[in-house]
């Protein structure tokens, strides 16, 4: 992985809020202002001792006391003003991060989430993005004022006494030798304890989402081990971390302490050899003190916030991502109608995983009823992924009415297919809203139609809610029937050209998986291809295709290839006692 350099995630980060620039001047301009008239007591504290006091003009220091309130009652306006501006600066931002990380990872695709564990992936949109916000609520706005105000009490100290302040700021330059070596050190620290930490999101989802399983094993004293190990080996790295920062921390305040000293023994001297007034080494002071609990406080600020560039580096690397999957530049559109279906010499293999289809050539005509069986795991759905361009090929061409994928825009694509997956997915919402998700305008009537067809709908009644029965998170609260029939009628209500049954009735009692088939045969014109392993379901298909090691290796309808007596035959015959189950 490349190293990337703080400066290049700041600025990455930095880049969320260059379209509010505008803000920005104007949140810099009302710092300036606000930082002058606050700054101005000292100056004002000057006079009052080198020259209204000592030479008793008491009107001049009434004027200024004047003009001062005139300055504070400019102050406070231009306060209420910078915290409107700066509220919308750090929101704009804040939010602007998070749209957009949640935008590139609709762009990724399927195979970004199918290598991806999804702990991972929701701890980068949740935690990560929180972090970095951080730095546009909390950070970006206090680094400005706090660095404003710090150049105009250099501004005034330099004014007063250059050689007295060239002494305290090397006091405070003491610290850039030493401290950098320990927040290096306190951000390594950090660094791994966030790995930990990131192990302990993962744990605390998969617990979660495996509940299930968890209670099915009795898995919970190895959870809890598990926990305990991740969480153990979290909390000594982060005290080890805390350590190393505070020891950081005090050695912050020591130099700040050594520069007190220094102008507590040199400013009384240049009093005395009459290089400095009274007034004027007071008010110095007062702004050092001023210039060193802000040039601390800067410190601490980025000392914080590299511990947050740590989070920022996670999401640089995540917008950085390249899509496997890019859509065309010049489309072509199918304009809804599916016409041939072609594979051409087409070969793949996952990403760091060995080749599964070898140079596979494969001709499907619109309208046709096409079944892939063979042995498990030799690629059956990865044809279907391939098709839905979840992936593209490694070689060969896959294209539709003559029009290779890639060219073909997304959206059209997935119009055009309705792909019922070996698992169903169900929101945890109502069952009426999860069959809407195929067609999200679609009628009532619609949903009951579609339901209907796919012999849903007298279950559905049967529920305590009917079609407004909550389903439970992910369908928890339905049977595996249950849950294909209503992604079936998904399929149903989304009318697609074509149709990808990937084991779609696989758990369908007999009945119901008849009912089905007979609806998926009525789907007028529609192009069907089904993976199935209860062969008995596919016999009246107008052709059935086996697989084997990547290839097609015979092809014909179901009475020549039974007749004919090969890979069909003996995959039935290994079968039959499964098929009378
Ligand atoms: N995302 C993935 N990354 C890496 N390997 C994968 C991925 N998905 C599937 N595989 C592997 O590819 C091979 C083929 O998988 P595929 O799901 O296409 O088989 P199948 O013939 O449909 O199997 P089954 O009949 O059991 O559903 C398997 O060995 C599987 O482990």
């Amino acid at each position: 992985m490349d190293k990337l350099s703080s400066f290049q995630i700041y600025k990455w980060m930095l880049s969320f809020v260059t379209p509010y620039r505008g803000l920005l001047i104007l949140l810099v301009l009302s710092g300036v202002v606000i930082g002058s008239v606050e700054l101005a007591f000292p100056k004002a504290l000057q006079f009052l001792i080198d020259t209204s006091i000592p030479s008793g003009e008491t009107d001049k220091f009434i004027l200024i006391l004047i003009g001062i309130s005139v300055l504070i009652f400019l102050m406070v306006v231009t306060m209420a003003y910078r915290n409107r501006i700066e509220r919308k600066l750090r929101e704009y931002a804040a939010r602007d991060i998070q749209w957009s990380m949640f935008q590139h990872l609709r762009t990724l695709g399927y195979p970004y989430f199918e290598n991806k564990p999804t702990g991972d992936t929701l701890g980068l949109l949740q935690s990560s993005v929180k972090a970095v916000q951080e730095i546009y609520r909390i950070y970006l706005p206090s680094l400005l004022w706090r660095s404003i105000f710090a150049l105009i009490s250099l501004v005034f100290m330099v004014q007063i006494s250059p050689l007295l302040t060239g002494l305290t700021l090397v006091s405070f330059m003491l610290y850039y030798f030493v401290g950098p070596i320990l927040e290096k050190k306190s951000s390594q620290n950090k660094s791994q304890a966030y790995q930990y930490g990131k192990e302990y999101d993962k744990q605390i989802y998969d617990s979660v989402s495996a509940i299930t399983e968890v209670k099915a094993y009795s898995a919970q004293p190895w959870i809890m081990d598990n926990f305990r190990k991740v969480h153990k080996q979290y909390s000594k790295q982060w005290l080890k971390a805390l350590a190393i920062f505070h020891l950081s921390e005090v050695f912050r305040r020591f130099t700040y302490y050594v520069g007190a000293v220094a102008v507590l023994l040199y400013g009384p001297y240049c009093v005395h050899n009459g290089t400095m007034l009274v007034g004027e080494l007071s008010a110095f002071i007062l702004y050092y003190f001023t210039l060193m609990a802000l040039l601390t406080a800067i410190m601490t600020d980025i000392t914080e916030q590299k511990i947050l560039l740590l989070q920022g580096e996670r999401l640089y690397r995540f917008a950085s991502e390249v899509p496997l999957l890019q859509e065309p530049d010049a489309p072509i559109s199918l304009s809804n109608r599916s016409g041939t279906i072609r594979f051409e010499g087409v070969s793949f293999g996952y990403p760091n995983g060995p080749m599964l289809l070898d140079k596979l050539n494969l001709t499907i005509h619109q309208g046709e009823r096409v079944a892939i069986v063979g042995e498990s795991g030799n690629g059956k759905t990865t044809v279907m992924k391939l098709l839905s361009r979840f992936y593209d090929p490694t070689e060969g061409v896959i294209s539709i009415d003559g029009i290779p994928l890639p060219l073909i825009p997304q959206s059209e694509l997935s119009d055009l297919i309705g792909y019922v997956f070996q698992e169903t997915y169900l929101f945890g919402t109502s069952i009426q809203e999860n069959i809407r998700f195929g067609k999200p305008d679609a009628s009532d009537t619609e949903v009951q139609e579609a339901a209907l067809r796919a012999y849903a709908h007298e279950f559905i009644l049967a529920t305590k809610d009917g079609y407004e029965t909550e389903v439970g998170e992910r369908g928890i609260k339905l049977s595996g029937g249950q849950k294909q029939r209503i992604s079936i009628a998904r399929m149903m209500l989304k009318r697609p050209a074509i149709v990808l049954l990937d084991e779609a009735t696989s758990a369908l009692d007999r009945e119901s998986e008849m009912r089905v088939q007979q609806s998926i045969r009525e789907l007028q014109g529609a192009t069907v291809i089904a993976v199935a392993h209860r062969l008995s379901t596919i016999q009246d298909f107008d052709r059935i295709l086996v697989m084997d090691q990547g290839r097609v290796v015979e092809q014909g309808n179901w009475q020549d290839l039974i007749t004919q007596r090969g890979a069909l035959y003996a995959l039935w015959t290994g079968r039959e006692y499964m098929d009378a189950q």
